[in-house]
């Protein structure tokens, strides 16, 4: 089984403006969508999509929390949810020129909420498990709780797909994740550096692997992106062209795809397609992207190998 992990989900409320966005004036939008989110929520959809089951876990809060649960099973995702107090944040994208996004803090979240979901895994997960450990921790959590759960999946032997900040991200790397997909800006702010060229990518991702990540997937947004794999070959991926309506997912959208092809046939090329044409379709679509959208593009992916 595949478990996704979100610690902070959120709606997000996307806005759409007729032109930019005015700080300090009153905005109008001339249209809006309120979408399930949160990553690993994105992902279990994305997987949902594709024909994979996932068990989708984490912290859900009061009315917001509600309405992620209702999507849950409209969707058909089994959802095993701690409830906590407060409210589950919503997170507003303003598409005008640019997109701007603000995020929530969400709810408060106490240490019997963390002991309860990891009691959870602790019963649950089996070395058969994949355990995509995505986004921010919540309110209150400390870095520590966040990399239990990474030392808790490497314990039990399950793969652990993670996605998160530079911090969390470099805290979980001994527990050896199976793989990790940091983004261009989080490379520079792990490395403290301006990443410029392909071979500064290859560069930071093998620093990666020697800090204990097995295959490391960097995601260039509309420049596509660079799997650096545990064997130590390097392909690269295109991003088709294509009008870009939401890019919110594109990331989580990509981990997604990847790790599911991997589960069908443990090709990395293959994986690398479905993953790079999974990113590609969110783009292009208002939510997470649908099976066809994904299968359409695919056919525009090139994977080319790099030679050291
Ligand atoms: N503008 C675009 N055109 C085509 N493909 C795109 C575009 N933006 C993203 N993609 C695809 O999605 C993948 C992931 O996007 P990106 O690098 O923006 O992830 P991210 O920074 O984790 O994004 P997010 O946090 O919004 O999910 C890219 O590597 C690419 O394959
Ligand atoms: O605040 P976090 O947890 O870092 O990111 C949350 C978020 O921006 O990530 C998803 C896109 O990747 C959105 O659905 C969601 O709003």
């Amino acid at each position: 089984m595949i478990y996704t992990i979100t610690f902070n989900p959120a709606i997000d409320l996307i806005y759409r403006l007729q032109d930019d966005l005015y700080p300090g004036q009153l905005n109008r939008s001339q249209n809006e969508d309120y979408i399930m989110g949160g990553k690993g929520l994105n992902a279990s959809l994305l997987l949902k999509r594709l024909g994979h089951d996932t068990v989708a876990t984490g912290f859900l809060a009061g009315f917001t929390g509600d309405f992620i649960k209702q999507e849950l099973t409209r969707l058909g995702i089994k959802p095993y949810f701690i409830t906590v107090e407060g409210t589950t944040r919503i997170n507003a994208k303003v598409k005008g020129q640019d997109e701007t996004e603000i995020n929530g803090a969400g709810p408060e979240i106490h240490p019997e909420n963390v002991q309860a979901l990891i009691d959870y895994l602790q019963a649950e997960l089996t070395s058969d498990d994949v355990v995509f450990l995505a986004g921010n921790k919540g309110l209150g959590m400390s870095q520590a709780d966040y990399v239990a759960i990474a030392q808790l999946s490497h314990q039990v032997g399950a793969k652990l797909v993670l996605d998160s900040n530079a911090d969390l991200l470099t805290s979980c790397l001994e527990y050896h994740p199976f793989i990790i997909k940091p983004n261009q800006d989080e490379l520079n702010e792990i490395f403290d550096c301006q990443v410029s060229s392909q071979s500064d990518v290859i560069h930071y991702a093998k620093r990666l692997q020697d800090m204990g990540a097995k295959h490391v997937l960097v995601s260039l947004g509309g420049k596509g992106s660079i799997l650096v794999t545990e064997q130590g070959q390097i392909l690269a991926a295109n991003a088709p062209k294509g009008q870009v309506i939401n890019s919110t997912g594109a990331g989580d959208s990509m981990l997604a795809g990847f790790i599911g092809q991997y589960l069908d046939n443990g090709s990395l090329e293959d994986s690398l397609r479905q993953g790079a044409a999974s990113g590609s379709a969110t783009a292009f679509s208002t939510g997470i992207a649908g099976a066809k959208a994904v299968e359409q593009l695919k056919a525009q992916i090139k994977i080319t190998e790099i030679g050291e």
